[in-house]
């Protein structure tokens, strides 16, 4: 900060000081909120245009599998894994109803699990395990991930189908490897950013909560 004098030229310092630090980006910064603004309608243009029927389909095969008494599990990463924590906390808790609990679990919150099979196998394999371990025929295991490439998830979605548990995924761009092994898949494909298509998941995350409250308690 500079220090305080008198004068023009301190003025002048002090704007120019003001104007570097201020958190808003003024006129020559990185971030193009047209551009951002234009992202984010067309990925929401394309969920309740184009992805709509999709989510229905999710939501009627999640209900089918409350209804006779599996669960959902969830998984992902960095915020694809808040993605997943919300959901499960959606089902066990409520999202616009107060109503029974619902078995939805995510993979991703109990660090003894994860860091002890991420030390002494591969983190690669951290939902692979936990599929294998608490995965039970007749559930289902959705995997938010944006590239479609996360190696934890791919392994978790091949162990789910070995189990006779169906698959969803959230993704985005061309879907990459998960889109050939998910049962049904949510694809964010006006997109390629991570953050934009992340929005878009969590916009279906909660069409799909407010459907399956819907269908279960209508
Ligand atoms: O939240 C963000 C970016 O918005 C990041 O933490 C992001 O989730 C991480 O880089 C993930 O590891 C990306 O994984 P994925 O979506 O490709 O599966
Ligand atoms: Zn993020």
């Amino acid at each position: 900060m500079p220090q305080r004098t008198n004068g023009r030229a301190s003025r002048f310092l002090w704007v120019l000081w003001w104007k570097s630090s201020s958190l808003i980006p003024i006129s020559g910064g990185k971030m193009d909120l047209k551009k951002i603004q234009a992202e984010a309608r067309a990925v929401s243009d394309q969920v309740f245009d184009e992805l709509a029927p999709q989510v229905e389909r999710v939501a009627q095969e999640m209900v089918a599998c409350l209804k006779a008494g599996n669960k959902i599990m969830a998984c992902g990463n960095g915020g694809s894994s808040s993605d997943a924590q919300h959901f499960a906390g959606e089902l066990v808790n409520r999202f616009l109803m107060n109503r029974r609990p619902y078995a939805g679990l995510a993979l991703n919150t109990d660090a003894a699990v994860l860091t002890s099979i991420g030390n002494d196998f591969s983190f690669n394999e951290v939902y692979e395990k936990q599929v294998q371990g608490l995965g039970r025929s007749g559930d289902i295991l959705v995997g938010f991930s944006t590239s479609g490439n996360s190696g934890n998830i791919l392994l978790a979605f091949e162990a789910a189908k070995e189990m006779g548990i169906k698959t969803v995924a959230f993704t985005g761009g061309t879907g990459g490897k998960m889109l050939g092994l998910a049962d049904l898949a949510l694809v964010v494909s006006c997109s390629t950013h991570t953050p934009r298509i992340q929005e878009g998941h969590e916009t279906m995350m909660h069409l799909i909560c407010e459907r399956i409250e819907e269908l279960m308690e209508g």
